[in-house]
């Protein structure tokens, strides 16, 4: 008898194919009242898990009693308790690497719009309201040659710290967890206090994981602790900022402008005083979403499940080094 796994995305239809060959498949695009119900019956009896962008925090999932592996197709693992799943010896699986290249091109075109004002000037042109010169007042700031300071210096952050260093003569400072031996030596990158990468910084970018000692990370001590002129960018997780400092950073020009992919709600509400900044550059979280990059992501979460289910996990699994325990 084929295992049975809840999928709570849609997928293409050849990495559907695949699951459905292995698989008993439960589909759930989305959850809502009408469908609850079925949902967690499914749930209840499911085996392996595949989706992404929905909570799945010990309240849902004490209700999978036969859950033997997740797999969330997604490098951010913020939408599970990994200790709680640890306990309950169930891997979770997720996608790393496969999305480097791509979410450090799209914090990357986030930092130039936001330096060169592109969204603001761009809505300018088309609602005719480009009468004249647009003026000294609306001039953007320089990118290369500046310092950009990343916080959570891992594969992405390095993958944007590449093109910062490469590509626009950029001075790569950071902070992390431990040293990045390898941005040291490639990027020339310098390892600072948190305190140190803020006060020096030209360009702020978050790259880490949402996790208890990085929600709220940044705050106000922080933004005040930033150049005037700095610009803020946040790839990571809303959550690991807090959005109320950061706009009241961005309403008193505490600090230049912000770049943002990520909110604490999401999608974020059209009434965020977000919305009315003229200073912030707002993305509806869009890091990996490409096309090409989408797929290899589901590809590599459908190849995660089906070997973490026929007791594999010796590749890509966030919660490894707790199991081992
Ligand atoms: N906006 C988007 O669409 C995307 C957002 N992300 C987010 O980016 C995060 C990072 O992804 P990766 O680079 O693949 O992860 P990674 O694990 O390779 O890098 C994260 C880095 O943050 C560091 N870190 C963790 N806690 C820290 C702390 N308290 N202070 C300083 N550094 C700390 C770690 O040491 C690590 O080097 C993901 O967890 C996800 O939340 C990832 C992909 C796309
Ligand atoms: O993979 C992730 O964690 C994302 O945020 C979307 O790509």
């Amino acid at each position: 008898m084929k295992k049975k796994v809840l999928l709570y995305k849609a997928i293409p239809k050849q990495e559907y194919e695949r699951l459905k060959a292995r698989f008993d498949i439960s589909f759930f695009d989305t959850v809502n009242d009408s469908n609850r119900s079925d949902f967690f019956t499914a749930l209840k009896e499911a085996e392996g898990l595949i989706g992404s962008s929905l909570p799945m925090g010990p309240n849902v999932l004490d209700k999978a009693l036969k859950l033997k592996a997740a797999s969330t197709i997604s490098v951010g693992t913020d939408q599970f308790d990994l200790a709680y799943l640890a306990e309950r010896r169930i891997p979770l699986m997720h996608t790393p690497d496969v999305l480097n290249e791509t979410t450090a091109d799209t914090l990357f075109t986030l930092l130039m719009c936001t330096a060169r004002r592109a969204v603001e000037l761009s809505n300018m042109v088309r609602e005719g309201r480009w009468t004249k010169s647009i003026g000294e007042q609306r001039y953007g700031t320089d990118v290369h040659g500046k310092t950009l300071g990343i916080i959570g210096m891992g594969r992405i952050g390095y993958a944007l710290a590449k093109r910062g260093h490469f590509g626009f003569n950029m001075t790569i400072q950071y902070t992390n967890r431990s040293r990045n031996i390898n941005a040291e030596r490639d990027l020339n990158a310098t390892y600072l206090s948190m305190e140190a990468l803020l006060e020096s910084s030209d360009f702020i970018c978050v790259m880490t994981p949402l996790t208890p000692k990085t929600e709220h990370l940044i705050g106000e001590k922080e933004f005040s602790m930033m150049k005037k002129s700095a610009i803020f960018i946040n790839g990571s997780r809303g959550k690991v900022i807090n959005e109320k400092a950061l706009i009241n950073a961005l309403s008193k020009r505490v600090i230049r402008a912000a770049g943002l992919d990520v909110y604490e709600v999401e999608p974020l509400p059209a009434n965020s005083p977000l919305c009315t900044l003229d200073n912030a550059v707002l993305f509806p979280h869009i890091g990996s979403a490409t096309t090409e990059t989408r797929l290899k992501m589901v590809s590599c979460a459908v190849d995660n499940l089906i070997q973490a289910l026929a007791g594999d996990v010796s590749k890509n699994c966030a919660n490894g080094h707790l199991l081992k325990h």
